[in-house]
């Protein structure tokens, strides 16, 4: 199992831009709060401890995660100034094949969207089996993905950046 034997909040520090410049939009969904919680406070904390000053972070919700694909094409059209938008949700199998489509729906919309607009989307989306791995994966056992996100979205937001020139 990829992330068995690693851990998601573990990064080298040294190896990470100054993102005091940068600005953020954070899109959460609602449903598995606890999970979406823990996974939004994971990308804050690391957002703010490479220098992103709370008003340099915007944070919209949504009801569920295949509600992530318009809230993020709202924030892309919405906030030009944005260097990088983080996409948080948690789907948890369920009985019924839902979860395949919402999982292969919220995959290939926000794919679409990282296609289509120059804002980088992060993403930031647990797709488990069961409860259990979703906190395993937002701040228990096997660290926080949130953190990772965030991490993802400070170097993306400095290779659009950089690929400006
Ligand atoms: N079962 C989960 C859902 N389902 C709801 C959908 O995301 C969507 O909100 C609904 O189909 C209305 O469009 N969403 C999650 O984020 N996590 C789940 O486990
Ligand atoms: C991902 C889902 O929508 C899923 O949790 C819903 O559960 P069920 O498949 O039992 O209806």
């Amino acid at each position: 199992m990829a992330t068995e034997g690693n851990n998601l909040s573990e990064y080298d520090k040294s190896t990470i831009p100054n993102a005091s410049n940068f600005r953020f939009g954070i899109v959460v969904s609602e449903w598995n709060e606890k999970i979406t919680e823990g996974l939004f406070q994971g990308a804050f904390e690391a957002l703010k401890e490479h220098g992103v000053v709370n008003e340099k972070i915007v944070r919209w919700n949504v009801p569920g995660s295949f509600e992530l694909i318009y809230g993020c094409k709202k924030m892309q059209q919405s906030y030009d100034m944005l260097d990088a938008i983080i996409a948080i949700g948690s789907v948890i199998e369920g009985e019924t094949k839902h979860f395949d489509f919402v999982c292969e729906g919220v995959t290939q919309g926000i794919k679409d969207l990282n296609v289509q607009n120059d804002t980088p989307i992060i993403f930031c989306v647990l797709t488990d089996q069961n409860m259990q791995q979703a906190i395993d994966r937002s701040g228990g056992k096997h660290g926080n993905k949130g953190t990772e996100a965030a991490i993802a979205a400070i170097k993306m937001a400095q290779l659009r950046k950089d690929a400006r020139f």
